[in-house]
């Protein structure tokens, strides 16, 4: 196999070794894909200026989140059952990513997990109709040493997903979400033509109630820091601080949503105006590149995570395929820092964009 280079080869070579029904589940977006395709394409328009005379002889690619260094600012997203493309799932991603974000729906448990990360380990939640599910999560995540709590709040049902719809998408039998009861998850494992199983559990267990009360209720369960991913206005931004939020995750949940939402690198400046410094922002949602990473970075994230280009990583090559994806957006990276002048995540501003 030739080396591959860059993300979009190690997404080609996944598409090569991956079932068509599990390559469709996480490829696809919800409606006509619109969303999907726009994060990509906002990416794409925003052109770089760059500064030269500066001296970018030592390019520091390191940040701090959350009291945290880290060497870089890429992260991977809370992705579900990353044992789809992978026998060793969620444990080879963690040795293999800087930073990651466990997904309720892992399907290795949270304390294998913990015991292999190389990194930071934040969990995911979605807000189950059994709070006791929630709330069982909080603890184990919490004695198992993760730093950072993330709910998402932009699922109080799953998305029209087409693709899994056509194919009478289900998560195979031998592939579970570890740390959730498995009553709670059994009809994620009935397939019916026609229709998503993930759609339809989403609609018995996820309660769509979730509100700013809910959001303190969970903060005062526990000392981590809580930060609500999906958020793309400033008035959510700002509801979710109120209520005790550290911080956000901007995301528009890679297109697999609300289909026509805004594009998630176009709603990143609006969100960290509203921020402004009083917490973390992340981004994620079409992150392909190191000059992608660049560009979140110039609209005021702290830090990206990339979703899917972790699991064709991991379907090409497990935990070496993992990092060496990581490492190409690295590399990347550190070439746009040197190429544009901004040897120093610090220089990253507004002024890096043609049009900011
Ligand atoms: C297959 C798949 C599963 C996902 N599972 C979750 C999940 O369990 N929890 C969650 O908050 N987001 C989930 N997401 C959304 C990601 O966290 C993230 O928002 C999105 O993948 C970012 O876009 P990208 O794939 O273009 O990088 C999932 C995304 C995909 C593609
Ligand atoms: C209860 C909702 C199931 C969602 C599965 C994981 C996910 O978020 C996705 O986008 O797929």
């Amino acid at each position: 196999m030739d080396a591959l280079l860059t993300v979009a080869e190690y997404e080609a070579a996944a598409r090569d070794r991956l079932p068509a029904g599990i390559w469709d589940y996480i490829a696809g977006g919800s409606g006509q894909e619109r969303t999907l395709a726009a994060n990509l394409d906002a990416f794409a328009r925003l052109a770089l200026r760059p500064r030269c005379l500066v001296d970018v002889s030592r390019p520091d690619l390191s940040t701090e989140l959350l009291g945290v260094r880290l060497r870089t600012p890429v992260g991977v997203a809370p992705v579900a059952y990353h044992r789809l493309v992978h026998p060793e799932g969620e444990v080879a991603t963690a040795r293999a990513a800087g930073f990651l974000v466990v997904s309720a729906f892992a399907s290795r448990t949270l304390e294998e997990i913990a015991a292999a990360a190389a990194g930071p380990l934040w969990l995911q939640l979605y807000w189950f109709r059994r709070r006791e599910v929630v709330a069982g999560l909080v603890r184990r995540a919490e004695a198992a040493g993760y730093r950072a709590l993330v709910l998402t709040v932009d699922t109080p049902r799953v998305g029209r997903r087409l693709r899994e719809a056509r194919r009478g998408f289900a998560i195979p039998a031998g592939i579970v979400a570890a740390n959730v009861d498995a009553a709670v998850m059994a009809r994620t494992h009935e397939a019916v033509d026609g229709e998503s199983a993930l759609v339809r559990h989403s609609r018995e267990q996820l309660d769509p109630s979730l509100g700013p009360a809910d959001l303190a209720w969970l903060c005062a369960q526990t000392d981590l820091p809580v930060l609500v991913k999906g958020v793309l206005t400033a008035e959510d931004a700002e509801l979710a601080l109120a209520h005790g939020a550290a911080g956000v995750v901007v995301s528009n949940h890679g297109g697999r949503q609300l289909d026509g939402a805004v594009a998630s690198v176009d709603a990143l400046a609006e969100v960290a105006a509203a921020v402004a410094g009083r917490g973390p922002v992340l981004l994620d949602g079409g992150v392909r590149t190191g000059t992608d990473v660049l560009r979140a970075l110039a609209l005021g994230a702290s830090a990206v995570l990339v979703g899917r280009p972790a699991l064709w990583g991991l379907a090409v090559d497990g935990e070496p395929g993992a990092r060496a994806v990581l490492d190409v957006i690295a590399a990347e990276l550190e070439d746009a820092m040197v190429l544009s002048g901004r040897p120093r995540l610090s220089d990253v501003d507004p002024s890096l964009l043609a049009r900011p």
